[in-house]
């Protein structure tokens, strides 16, 4: 099986003087791994670093085989809009835009052309189809959730990335939404990486790295 996303020597020091550094990781295509800490043990600035959104102080991150701050600002985030998908707490749509322009917008950024029905396609199997015309805030909690994660979707990422996504839920829904992204990645043939402090999802994955 290929290595897809791997990191070796990872620190962070922010301004602050706090200083994280991470033991190196693989993971391969096709597996989904959970990153598992408690509150404050860097499960996002390790996202962040990971997905190219921030450059540590040393080591490598590498993508598809690509070493990803080895490219220019501009490459990076073209790579970034092609290959990883991304989806934090918030759900970060854009207030004046319909679910369906926040989503043309996001392959729009990655370089890629407009493709509506395969965009309306990805809304439907969410169960957004009817949807797609509302504005950000005619949405549920829930709903914008399954914006953010169909947004995530778009440019049929290799990577897709998520940060605590179910800290905020019931059993029921975390259950949900864990279901849903798996499936998600599944179907798209992407790698799942979720960071969270939810010891509930630990049974869920075969591969866990501890903080
Ligand atoms: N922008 C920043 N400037 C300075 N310190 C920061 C910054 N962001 C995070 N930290 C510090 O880095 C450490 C790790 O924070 P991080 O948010 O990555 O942890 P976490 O595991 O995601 O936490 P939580 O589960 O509570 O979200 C913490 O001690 C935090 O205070």
């Amino acid at each position: 099986m290929s290595v897809l996303i791997s990191s070796s020597d990872i620190e962070v020091r922010y301004k602050n003087g706090i200083g994280l550094s991470f033991p190196g990781f693989e993971v391969d295509k096709g597996t989904h791994c959970l990153i598992l800490g408690d509150s404050g043990t860097g499960k996002t600035t390790l996202l962040h670093v990971l997905c190219g959104l921030m450059k540590p102080s040393s080591g490598i991150v590498t993508v598809a085989g690509v070493d990803i701050y080895g490219l220019s600002p501009k490459r990076m985030d073209q790579f970034r809009g092609q290959h990883v998908g991304l989806i934090f707490q918030q759900a970060h749509l854009i207030k004046s835009l319909t679910v369906l322009e926040n989503l043309k917008m996001a392959r729009w950024l990655a370089g890629l052309g407009e493709n509506t029905s395969e965009l309306s396609v990805i809304l439907e199997r969410l169960n957004m189809g009817d949807k797609i015309k509302s504005y950000p805030h005619e949405l549920s909690q829930g709903q914008l959730q399954r914006a953010a994660i169909a947004r995530a979707l778009v440019n049929r990422p290799r990577l897709l990335i998520a940060d605590e996504p179910t800290s905020a839920l019931d059993d029921r829904n975390a259950e949900a939404v864990i279901a849903l992204l798996l499936e998600q990645a599944q179907s798209y043939g992407a790698t799942l990486l979720i960071a969270t402090h939810d010891k509930r999802l630990k049974d869920k994955f075969s591969s866990t790295y501890i903080l």
